[in-house]
């Protein structure tokens, strides 16, 4: 039999999501095998990842992230930032409110200012620091080690002064699998200061299994370092990725991430079973 389902596809700073809710499609109906398959470039909608999203009922809403190879992922900054989006466009949410997302790692708060920029509230895991032995990552000339933070997902931070660094690609690509970080590996970002208040942030995701536009958590986790190792009394970076501008700011002990998020378009999936 064939079901029609309707999704949104969203884009924030690039980094760009299929969007699912429980009014549409039951989680338990998607498999690694299918989120593989819509998130394909080529043979699906093509997606860095699929969030369903639980909107119906009385409880705050629920996101479930996946990444684009099948994989669950327990936050997803961007994505979060797409999720409240979403909210905001069906009408479950309301920008005057006070609005929360639950997700794996906790409960996240957003706002939406008038440029139509989305903030969400992003967590620290208790457990976030990871003291990593640089030699044994065997760095690249020109490229070093500032640090692992885990921001609901695992980044290793390295920092460059080059200007460019083409290889980037393979060296995230081995780096993510390092014995080092056990089986479930690392997303690893690469910085470059460009003055004292903005970086360039380049990111391999793990999940996507290569170079995305932007990672929300991997910028978070980049400016977290940046503050701890060269200016602790530093509150807000501007942080420039491929797919745009974003905004990491410590506000009243809170940790924002902030970004312009477009619908890209709405469509509908034929699920055939
Ligand atoms: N792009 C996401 C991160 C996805 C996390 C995923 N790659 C994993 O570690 O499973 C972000 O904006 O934070």
């Amino acid at each position: 039999m064939k079901k029609i389902i309707p999704f949104a596809k969203i884009e924030a700073t690039g980094n760009d999501f299929i969007i699912l809710d429980d009014r549409e499609i039951a989680a338990a109906l998607l498999s690694p095998e299918m989120i593989k398959n819509w998130c394909d470039r080529h043979f699906g909608i093509g997606a860095d990842g699929l969030i369903h999203v639980s909107v119906s009922g009385p409880t705050t809403p629920r996101m479930l992230f996946f990444n684009a190879d099948g994989s669950r992922g327990a936050m997803c900054g961007n994505g979060l930032r797409a999720v409240a989006l979403h909210l905001l466009t069906i009408g479950v949410c309301h920008k005057k409110h006070d609005n929360f997302i639950e997700a794996d790692d906790g409960l996240h708060r957003f706002t939406v200012d008038e440029q139509g920029r989305i903030s969400v509230e992003l967590l620290l895991n208790e457990q976030n620091e990871k003291k990593i032995d640089a030699a044994a990552l065997d760095l690249p000339a020109g490229i070093e080690l500032l640090g692992f933070k885990q921001v609901g997902v695992p980044h290793l931070v390295l920092k460059t002064e080059l200007d460019e660094f083409a290889d980037f690609e393979k060296l995230g690509r081995r780096l993510r699998s390092h014995p080092l970080f056990g089986a479930q590996g690392t997303n690893v970002n690469l910085i470059r200061m460009v003055d004292e208040n903005t970086i360039k942030v380049r990111t391999y995701e793990r999940g996507v299994e290569g170079e995305t536009f932007s990672c929300g958590t991997g910028v978070t986790a980049c400016a977290l370092l940046c503050w701890e190792c060269f200016s602790p009394s530093q509150k807000t970076l501007t942080v420039q990725t491929r797919g745009g501008i974003l905004k990491v700011e410590q506000k009243s002990g809170r940790l924002w991430l902030g970004g312009p998020a477009h619908i890209v378009f709405i469509g509908q999936k034929i699920l055939e079973n």
